[in-house]
């Protein structure tokens, strides 16, 4: 039997078709068993579970003294606030967005970004992850907040969505298309986006003028089994696939605080210091860019 005929059978939808590929495969099982305190206790401070990063200056007098018992404490708390101001600044790029919308995830994680649209917007969002176990988790958590009817996770690749041609008035991809080729991710954006409805992506990509991707970028994909692409070649999908970038922000400067606290704090993983060098020596870019599909 091949990859693409085995069926597997979650909760988080009653027949799903196995992997598209044997890499999708991987890092399906990547996130499946996925469960690193960095996540799950920044997650637990509101309930809103990120699987990207933290953007904006910290605020020192909420962390208090070093020494203080709580302080700890405190600091998830300060990273997990960066990290949802993140998630705040990519749906400022969606625009207005009414009731009757539908949003598309692509790529949800654990549903936090997912659960903060509908809060904004009231609308529908659908996410998808190759991860049974994040869909089953996001799906939870929208019980939970009772927001089921809205907010749906499921498993599915990103590049071939069960949704209508046209059906979705803004979609997404936070830090989540260095899984993907571009222009088969862009196309497919493209295919479920109305004419007029926005796309918004934030993203590490490696910076054209540094020449290939650095060292630090080399081990940033070793440790997460991605491919992390150039600026360049995401200008160049949208390009051809009918998204017109309408805003381009490199966040690699507000996004420095966040790493260097993340490095003092007890849940370091080990990469924060792939992420400061290539931010600091000009490889790697963090970045925002909003397009049209027109
Ligand atoms: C780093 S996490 C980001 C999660 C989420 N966007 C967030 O901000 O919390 C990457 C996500 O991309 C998903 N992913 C990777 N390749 C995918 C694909 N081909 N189709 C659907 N999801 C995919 C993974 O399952 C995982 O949920
Ligand atoms: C910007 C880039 C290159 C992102 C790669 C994708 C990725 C793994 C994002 C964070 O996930 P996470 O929140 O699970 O990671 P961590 O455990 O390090 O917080
Ligand atoms: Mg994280």
């Amino acid at each position: 039997m091949t990859s693409t005929e085995i069926t597997t059978v979650s909760s988080a939808s009653a027949f799903v078709p196995g992997p598209a590929t044997p890499y999708q495969g991987d890092i399906a099982r990547y996130w499946n068993n996925e469960a690193r305190p960095v996540n799950l206790r920044l997650g637990d401070v509101d309930g809103l579970y990120h699987h990207h990063y933290g953007i904006g200056d910290v605020d020192h007098a909420a962390l208090g003294d070093p020494d203080d018992s709580e302080h700890e404490k405190k600091l998830i708390t300060e990273l997990h606030r960066l990290e949802s101001a993140q998630a705040e600044v990519l749906l400022d790029h969606l625009g207005s967005r009414g009731r009757d919308d539908t949003l598309v995830d692509a790529g949800c994680g654990r549903g936090g970004s997912m659960v903060m649209a509908h809060q904004r917007f009231g609308c529908k969002v659908e996410g998808v992850t190759l991860s049974a176990k994040q869909a089953d988790f996001a799906n939870q958590r929208a019980q939970e907040l009772r927001v089921q009817d809205h907010v749906h996770a499921r498993v599915c690749n990103m590049l071939d969505m069960p949704f209508e041609t046209g059906q979705a008035a803004g979609s997404w991809n936070n830090e989540s298309s260095m899984y993907v080729d571009l222009h088969d991710l862009f196309a497919e954006h493209s295919r479920i986006l109305e004419v007029g409805g926005r796309y918004v992506t934030i993203t590490g990509c490696w910076n054209p003028r540094y020449g290939q991707p650095s060292k630090w970028v080399s081990q940033i994909n070793a440790h997460f089994e991605c491919n992390i692409h150039s600026r360049r070649e995401y200008l160049r999908a949208m390009a051809d696939n009918r998204l017109v970038p309408q805003t381009v922000v490199d966040l690699t400067p507000a996004t420095l605080p966040y790493w260097e606290l993340r490095a003092t704090s007890s849940l370091v993983t080990g990469i924060e210091e792939a992420f400061i060098n290539s931010y600091k020596d000009g490889s790697f870019q963090y970045v925002l860019i909003a397009a049209d599909r027109v």
